[in-house]
C-alpha cells in the first residue's frame, strides 16, 4: 500500500515505488549463512549448505558469509591500502583515470558514476577498479596468456606507479586470487543448489570475466537522492562478496520495497546475486537491488568482487529451471556475458558504447524487482 514516505525508483528494469523509512535489518531480510560445510568432504553435508542457499537466493538474494576462509589480515590489508590510496593527491590518482581505458579499470573520481537509469545522478563516492588478469587468477601459471576469446572485455589493468602507492599492485592482486578462490568454490555450492553437478560451471569460469573496486565514499551531508553515495542499482555478474569496513551506508530493498540496513559485521562479507544468475535460474534466484547512503558524518571504504564468468560464455536459462510455466521458448534468449557486462558498465560510466548492434540484448528476460 502506498504510503506518505514513499518515492517512485526508476530501475532499469522499470519503475517501482520504495518506501524511504530506512529500517533496521531483523537478519530475516539478510540472514547469515556458515560456509563451514563448504569444505566437508560429505558430499550431503555440501547439499544441506547448498539448500539453505537456494532459499535465501530465491527469497533475498542477500546475506553475509562467515567461517568462508580468507585470512582477516588480508581484509584489514586491503582497507589499509584503500584508505591510504584515496588519501593521495587527485592529480596523481588521475594518472590512472578509468577513462583512458577500453576495458573500465582505473579511477573514476567523485560524481563520475552515474545512476544506471539518471545520467544526471552521479555519485558521491570515487573508486579503483580492477578486472581479470592472469596473475589475479590462482588457477593459471605466471606467463600464461590471457586467452584469445571474442570478448573485447579482456585487458590489462591500470596501476599506479610504485613510488605514488607502493604495494598497491602485489596487495590487490593477492586480495584478488583469495576472492576468485572463494568465488569458484561457493559457484559449486551454487550449482548443487540448482541441481546441477558441483562442477556444471567449471568449462565457463577458466578465464572469469571478474571486476573487483576499491571505493571511498565522502561523508554525506543529507539523504539527498541527487548525489546518493551510490544509487540504486543490481550488479551484472554472477555474484558479489563484499567487504565494508565498520561504517553503515549499505542498504538492501527488501521484498515490501522498503529499505534495510546491511550492517556492518566483523569478519563477514556480504553476498548478493547478480543478474547473471537471475538470468540463468530464470528468475528463481534474485539480482537484488541495493545502494549506499553514508550519513555517519565518517568516511566509509569498501570492497566489493564481482565474481563473473567467461567474458565469451552465453547465458540461457538452466534446463533445471525450466519448469511448465516457463515456455522453452524462454531458452532462445541468450547473452553474452562479456556484452552484458559493457553495456551496462558503458551506462553508469557514460562511455560511448562500442558494442555492434547486432550483439543480443538481455531484453526479453522478465527481470521482477
Ligand atoms: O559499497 C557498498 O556497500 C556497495 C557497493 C556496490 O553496491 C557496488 O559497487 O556495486
Ligand atoms: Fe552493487
Amino acid at each position: 500500500m502506498a504510503g506518505t514516505n514513499d518515492s517512485v525508483l526508476k530501475t532499469k528494469f522499470g519503475e517501482i515505488r520504495v518506501s524511504e523509512n530506512v529500517v533496521e535489518d531483523d537478519f530475516e531480510s539478510i540472514p547469515i549463512i556458515d560456509l563451514t560445510a563448504m569444505k566437508s568432504p560429505n558430499l550431503e553435508d555440501r547439499k544441506k549448505l547448498a539448500q539453505e542457499i537456494s532459499r535465501v537466493c530465491s527469497t533475498v538474494g542477500f546475506f553475509y558469509i562467515k567461517n568462508h576462509g580468507v585470512d582477516s589480515d588480508l581484509v584489514r590489508e586491503i582497507h589499509a591500502l584503500a584508505k591510504e590510496y584515496f588519501s593521495l593527491p587527485l592529480e596523481d590518482k588521475m594518472k590512472c583515470f578509468r577513462g583512458d581505458s577500453n576495458v573500465f579499470r582505473g579511477y573514476t573520481p567523485l560524481f563520475n558514476e552515474f545512476s544506471q537509469v539518471d545520467h544526471s545522478v552521479g555519485s558521491l563516492c570515487e573508486g579503483f577498479d580492477i578486472g581479470y588478469e592472469i596473475d589475479g587468477d590462482p588457477e593459471r601459471s605466471p606467463g600464461d596468456k590471457l586467452p584469445d576469446m571474442e570478448s573485447d572485455m579482456y585487458g590489462t589493468n591500470t596501476w599506479p606507479d610504485a613510488q605514488t602507492a607502493p604495494r598497491f599492485r602485489s596487495t590487490y592482486l593477492k586480495y584478488f586470487r583469495a576472492m576468485l578462490t572463494l568465488s569458484r568454490n561457493l559457484l559449486k555450492i551454487f550449482a548443487l543448489a540448482l541441481d546441477l553437478p558441483e562442477d556444471y560451471f567449471d568449462n565457463v569460469t577458466t578465464y572469469p570475466g571478474c571486476m573487483s573496486r576499491l571505493i571511498h565514499y565522502p561523508p554525506q551531508p543529507l539523504p539527498d537522492s541527487t548525489h546518493p553515495g551510490i544509487a540504486p542499482h543490481t550488479d551484472f555478474e554472477c555474484f558479489t562478496i563484499l567487504s565494508q569496513d565498520d561504517v553503515r551506508a549499505l542498504q538492501v530493498l527488501n521484498k515490501r520495497q522498503q529499505w534495510v540496513t546491511a550492517e556492518p559485521i566483523p569478519d563477514h562479507f556480504v553476498v548478493n546475486i547478480g543478474d547473471f544468475l537471475q538470468f540463468w535460474t530464470n528468475n528463481k534466484f534474485r539480482s537484488t537491488m541495493h545502494r549506499a547512503t553514508n550519513l555517519t558524518g565518517r568516511d566509509r571504504y569498501s570492497v566489493p568482487f564481482f565474481f563473473g564468468v567467461n567474458y565469451d560464455a552465453t547465458i540461457s536459462v538452466l534446463d533445471t529451471c525450466l519448469s511448465k510455466d516457463t515456455p522453452r521458448g524462454d531458452k532462445q534468449q541468450k547473452i553474452m556475458a562479456g556484452d552484458y557486462v559493457r553495456r551496462q558498465l558503458a551506462a553508469v560510466y557514460d562511455k560511448p558504447l562500442d558494442v555492434p548492434d547486432s550483439q543480443p540484448e538481455a531484453v526479453g528476460i522478465q527481470i521482477p524487482v
